[in-house]
């Protein structure tokens, strides 16, 4: 596995802004997606391209690059996935969505799933898998299992903040999967919350705080 902190500017600059206390809905949400956004396009820098030909404005035909092969999904896990999804969609917007539903039992830590939909041909696709926060990893690798469960072998991660505690866990039970990051914290707390991190990832986009 390899781990990818991005920490270009605007990045680190959006991320500190959603750390404020008492930040809006409306802004985190906003936040949300244009980190999602950032980290797409790092996430994708090394996909691989085919030529393909056209016939250019001045009727010549010109050879150009597209993406290879049956392309991506984007796999958010619901609830709090979904506040990065329209960033994500916004620079790949013919990708599929493959939805999975987890939360985290409040008491345990661990995750229960209770939703799937995968794209068809999921076993040929990149799969760029979408959740701001990864804590323990429970959910992150119980959504991994899930995936190559269906012959998923090319998948992606991108968080907004990871803890350490969390990065270790996906490291050890999946460690062909790259991790994209806007922040790399310190700690989890005794209740499983990334510290400094962002509070409740899930009740700040959907307002149910
Ligand atoms: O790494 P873990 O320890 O498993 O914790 C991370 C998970 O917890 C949060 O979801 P939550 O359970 O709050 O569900 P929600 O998205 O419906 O709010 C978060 O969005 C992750 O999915
Ligand atoms: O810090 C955390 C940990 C789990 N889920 C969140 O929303 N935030
Ligand atoms: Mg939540």
């Amino acid at each position: 596995m390899a781990l990818h902190i991005i920490n270009h500017p605007l990045i680190q600059h959006k991320v500190g802004l959603m750390r404020e206390a008492n930040i809006s809905t409306k802004s985190f949400r906003e936040l949300a997606n244009e980190v999602g956004n950032l980290l797409t396009y790092e996430a994708t820098k090394n996909i691989r391209l085919e030529p393909r030909e056209i016939k250019s404005w001045s009727n010549n035909t010109l050879q150009v690059q597209s993406i290879k092969g049956k392309k991506i999904t984007v796999v958010p896990i619901l609830r709090a996935g979904l506040g990065m999804l329209d960033g994500v969609l916004a620079l790949i917007p013919g990708a599929r969505v493959s939805v999975v539903g987890l939360y985290r039992d409040e008491e345990s830590l661990e995750p229960v799933a209770y939703f799937e939909k995968f794209a068809g041909s999921i076993d040929e696709r990149l799969a760029l898998v979408i959740d701001p926060m990864l804590a323990t990893g429970g959910t992150m690798n119980a959504t991994l299992d899930m995936l190559k469960a269906r012959g998923c072998t090319n998948i992606k991660v991108l968080v907004l903040v990871a803890a350490p505690e969390g990065v270790a866990n996906v490291e050890e039970k999946h460690p062909d999967v790259n991790i994209y990051t806007a922040a790399l914290d310190s700690h989890l707390n005794k209740n499983g919350y990334i510290i400094p991190g962002l509070g409740d990832a899930g009740d700040k986009i959907f307002g149910t705080r």
